[in-house]
């Protein structure tokens, strides 16, 4: 997909304090970001940096305690109501109780969708994450791959502009996890939706994204924007490019104290 210039997140200056009986905790310090729509970026860094708190934030399910944060030139509380997010957690999430198909369609049953209309978008949705034959099964009938492939049909459900996905396949093995990421990329060609991706892996970062945004801990602060000028699409043996390997030690460099 192409990638414009219109900018769709834009983060201004933003900071979160954690505020607890006994501490406080800077989470993030004066992160500022923009992010242009139909984008593929991932924000990547150490554990404790900030990473899912600046997606909560991005998603407005966290305010920040500064700093100001615009999503497609509106608030992020309007893009909320405007179903402009699809998200995608490090655990699937899936209801046990309810088939393949049924836990796809629940957006749409909660957003009032017929059933004629909800039955069609599913079909497509299968087809496009590869789970058209598993469509009755239960989730516990699945390998964690493959629910997190449904968990992904599910948050691209209701069409979202912005994908924003923690560390969805952090549980998987390395080939399940490098498989899926192949998968990703074959999905978001077909969906133009801007993707922000939360992970701590370098190559997986650099494999999937047009920009790394690199966090560094304690504070959270954003220590370096690497661009990734790999061609797409991109093929798995890519990762054994020089380029590759040059994206690694320069994103390594870039973490501070490191
Ligand atoms: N609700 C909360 N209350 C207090 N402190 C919090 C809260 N959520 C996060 N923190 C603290 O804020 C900092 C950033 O946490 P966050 O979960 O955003 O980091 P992360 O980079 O996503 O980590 P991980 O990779 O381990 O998921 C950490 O020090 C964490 O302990």
């Amino acid at each position: 997909m192409t990638t414009t210039q219109v900018p769709e997140i834009e983060l201004d200056h933003v900071s979160m304090r954690y505020q607890t009986d006994k501490s406080e905790v800077l989470a993030l310090e004066e992160v500022t970001v923009d992010i242009r729509k139909g984008e593929f970026v991932s924000l990547l860094g150490p554990s404790g940096c900030g990473k899912t708190t600046l997606l909560r934030i991005m998603a407005d399910l966290i305010q920040p305690t500064n700093g100001e944060i615009k999503i497609a030139g509106g608030t992020a509380k309007e893009a909320r109501l405007a179903q402009k997010y699809g998200i995608v957690f490090q655990s699937p999430v899936l209801y046990d109780w309810r088939k393949i198909k049924k836990n796809i369609t629940l957006p749409l049953e909660m957003m009032g969708i017929g059933k004629e209309e909800r039955e069609k978008r599913v079909d497509s949705l299968l087809e496009l994450v590869g789970l058209t034959d598993f469509k009755e099964k239960y989730p516990w009938q699945l390998s964690g791959g493959m629910q997190q492939r449904v968990a992904i049909a599910r948050a691209l459900a209701i069409e979202p502009e912005i994908l924003l996905m923690d560390e969805p396949f952090s549980a998987l093995d390395e080939f399940s996890r490098e498989r899926l990421n192949e998968e990703l990329l074959s999905i978001w060609s077909k969906v133009s939706n801007t993707v922000v991706f939360v992970t701590h892996s370098i190559s997986e970062a650099i494999f999937l994204s047009d920009r790394v945004f690199v966090l560094s801990p304690h504070p959270g602060r954003l220590s370096a924007v690497v661009e990734i000028p790999l061609p797409r699409p991109r093929t798995k043996e890519m990762r054994n490019r020089k380029e590759f390997y040059e994206l690694i030690s320069e994103i390594r460099d870039s973490f501070e104290g490191v």
